[in-house]
């Protein structure tokens, strides 16, 4: 497994509780974990210390065999990319000059990008259908136009291990979807990809496995369709779900709502 998650505790510093505790997991080349479970639960914060920005508390996080606090930033950002939920810049470097810093890990401190890095960037750029935006300042893009850029840096990057925060969240339908099969091509060229969700049918249509995280713990692990029960879903989310399987084209989440009812409510147990 190139990312290894053991006994994992976590809390911020100087709160008094913890966010999560005793959470293993495991991610290998080519496959994609997703992270399913409720608002404040702790997925950020999970994919933060997986990615070597926040330390635990408790336990350990190995990658490549190699405690990920012990390696050079240098070392992790050649072998992690991790996508944040929201960025909020700095300085207003255009869509291209964003997208190159994803190979910066690649440069000497005081060297000029390569010919490579440039047609790297291009390449990547174009993949995500971005090239009217190349030349606007980042600061200037919504939010979905953000996500995309970022998703462009990440494949300038061409990590071993992609961590996505919420990679589908901005997006229009169209452009969730362009992400989600982007995943699984990575998948295909062997990344490993965690990602967190909060629709399970993303969970559905791209991942090799899901973890449930629920109470500050893993609640499950496995495969989509073991893992992802309407009962779970009604546990984790509050809500009554159908899941309806469809051999040919994998499942599906259907929310049991009547918007003619009353009062429109989310129907549980024929209530
Ligand atoms: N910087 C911080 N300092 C202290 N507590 C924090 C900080 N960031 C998050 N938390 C708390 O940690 C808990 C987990 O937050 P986290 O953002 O990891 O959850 P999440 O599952 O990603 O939520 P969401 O689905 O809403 O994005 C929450 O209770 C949150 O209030």
């Amino acid at each position: 497994m190139i990312l290894e998650v053991h006994k994992a505790g976590f809390a911020y510093p100087g709160s008094s509780g913890t966010v999560f505790n005793g959470i293993s997991l495991s991610v290998g080349a080519g496959e994609v974990l997703c992270i399913l479970g409720p608002n404040g639960v702790g997925k950020t914060s999970l994919l933060k210390c997986l990615s070597g920005l926040l330390p635990l508390t408790e336990g350990k996080i190995s990658c490549k065999g190699e405690n990920i606090l012990a390696l050079s930033r240098t070392q992790v950002a050649r072998t992690i990319a991790h996508v944040p939920q929201l960025h909020n810049p700095v300085f207003a470097y255009s869509v291209y000059d964003t997208v190159l810093m994803g190979r910066t890990p690649y440069l000497g401190f005081f060297s000029p990008p390569r010919q490579s890095d440039r047609v790297i960037t291009e390449q990547a750029i174009d993949s995500l259908g971005i090239a009217h935006l190349a030349e606007k300042a980042y600061s200037e893009l919504s939010g979905g136009e953000r996500q995309l850029v970022l998703f462009a840096r990440v494949l300038a990057q061409q990590p071993e291990i992609i961590v996505l925060d919420e990679p589908t969240s901005h997006l229009d339908y169209g452009n969730q979807l362009k992400i989600l099969s982007l995943i699984r091509n990575l998948a295909r060229s062997r990344t490993a990809i965690v990602m967190t969700s909060h629709n399970p049918d993303h969970a559905f249509m791209v991942a090799d496995r899901v973890g449930i995280m629920f109470n500050g713990a893993i609640a499950a692990v496995g495969a989509p369709e073991e893992v992802i029960t309407v009962e779970i879903l009604q546990e984790i989310y509050g809500v009554a779900v159908t899941l309806l399987r469809n051999d040919g084209f994998g499942s599906m989440c259907v929310p049991v709502f009547n918007k003619y009812a009353g009062n429109a409510k989310l129907w549980r147990n024929n209530e």
